[in-house]
């Protein structure tokens, strides 16, 4: 037996655990750039650390790309989703730090398949974060609590009520198990969405995928706002991922919240939105600016000159976004928005199937997002959009080293 046949043997694959990076050892690490940067102040070699007391890919600064996957579990054993678990950690743990899955890519037996698909050798670690959920049905589907965690399920993980206007395709809604990966780089984003779906094979499989691009919210205030596809500045009024008291407040669940193993992670809701781009693209640009309640070119609120002004609620029309998604029309709650435009081809009818792939984090979705969405019930913008998938996730708190995800969860 040659030396690389033992060392594969030794890591047991077709299954079983993974070694961190033990490819560096072999000398078949990701190469890491020299020179990187994307233009926004981001440094693609740097990676983000994965280990920490709260979840990466959160407060996080927004990266330019967003590969997003709906797992279904597929196995009843409870020990095999643990095992899985454990070893999506060390691969997540791998692929963030710009190191390959396992043995990597090259240089093991030919007589096998590579641990890492290869599609990332030579990238940098592009800010590349992994951040797992999970949603209502992993711990009760049809009335069985599959796996013994019904009654370790959050009294904030409600399933999202109908909502007027809601057209909801349940092939793109839901899902046991979520993971969401953000990359500056497309490639390296989507390379591990797949490299965990192949090492979930027979544990879990992809239910629902969405790729995003162009972040239309972004949680560091110094940077330019991004755009989104009605060609508006968005996420101007976010909360920042350095406002520790806010997301202490409004994103970060805690111990008297009810579910002692949720302290320190979030509530991820996930809203494929779609925009009927023709119908805004002929609608007058006084229309535009007054169902946002915002000025299209600075981004100032109405009535204020510039971007990050305050907003004069009486200002703007009882029907304008801003006003009817504001903290002071919904009790004071925030939340912190992560979403990522899409556009997949057209649909047929000539119109592209195009909009907003709306991602948000908050402590609790009943007084998150449901709140702000019911209040959004009035919005003049909703003659424009249509919510055609959704999700509802608990995102654990961050991994420990030596520790994985859902950890607190299943122990
Ligand atoms: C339920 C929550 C929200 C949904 C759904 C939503 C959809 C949505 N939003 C835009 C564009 C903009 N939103 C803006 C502000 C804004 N939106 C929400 C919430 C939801 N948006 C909040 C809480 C806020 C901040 C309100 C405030 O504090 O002032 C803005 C203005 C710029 C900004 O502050 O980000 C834009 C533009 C689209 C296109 C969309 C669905 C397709
Ligand atoms: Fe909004």
């Amino acid at each position: 037996m040659d030396a690389r046949m033992s060392r594969r043997r030794m890591l047991g694959f077709g299954g079983a655990s993974l070694v961190v990076g033990a490819a560096a050892g072999a000398g078949i690490d990701r190469v890491v750039a020299k020179s990187g940067g994307d233009g926004g102040g981001s440094d693609v070699t740097s990676p983000i650390p994965f280990h920490g007391a709260h979840q990466a890919g959160i407060a996080t600064p927004v990266q330019d790309r967003l590969h997003f996957a709906a797992f279904d579990v597929v196995t009843g054993d409870r020990a095999k989703l643990v095992r899985m678990l454990k070893d999506w950690t060390a691969a997540a743990a791998a692929m963030t730090a710009g190191k390959p899955v396992g043995a990597g890519a090259v240089g093991g037996p030919e007589v096998s398949p590579p641990d890492d698909t290869g599609e990332a050798l030579g990238l940098p670690p592009s800010r590349l974060t992994l951040t797992v959920g999970f949603g209502p049905t992993l711990f009760e589907k049809d009335g069985k609590d599959r796996f013994g965690l019904k009654a370790k399920r959050p009294a904030a993980l409600v399933d999202l009520p109908h909502f007027p206007g809601d057209n909801l395709d349940p092939a793109r809604s839901d899902g046991d198990i979520v993971v969401q990966a953000c990359a500056d780089d497309p490639q390296v984003a989507v390379h591990a969405i797949r490299n965990l779906a192949r090492i979930g094979f027979g544990v879990v499989s992809v239910r629902w995928s969405q790729l995003g691009f162009g972040k239309t919210s972004s949680t560091t205030p110094d940077a330019q706002t991004p755009r989104n596809m009605f060609g508006f500045k968005d996420g101007t009024r976010n909360v920042a991922g350095t406002e520790t008291d806010a997301l202490d407040k409004h994103i970060w669940a805690g111990r008297p919240d009810g579910a002692e193993w949720m302290a320190g992670g979030s509530y991820l809701v996930a809203r494929r939105i779609r925009m009927h781009i023709e119908t805004w693209d002929r609608t007058s640009l006084g229309e535009q600016e007054d169902v946002f309640g915002r000025d299209k070119n600075v981004g100032a609120p109405i009535g204020q000159r510039r971007e990050h002004d305050a907003v004069d609620l009486a200002k703007l029309k009882p029907t304008a976004h801003v006003r009817l998604a504001h903290p002071d029309s919904n009790g004071g709650t925030r939340i912190l928005r992560r979403g990522y435009s899409f556009t997949d081809g057209s649909d047929g009818l000539g119109r592209l199937d195009a909009g907003l792939f709306f991602i948000a984090f908050q402590r609790d979705p009943r007084t998150g997002f449901i709140r702000v969405q019911n209040n959004l019930a009035t919005d003049a913008m909703n003659e424009y959009v249509q919510h055609v998938g959704s999700g509802v996730y608990a995102c654990p708190p961050g991994v420990q080293e030596g520790g994985y995800w859902g950890e607190t969860l299943f122990t």
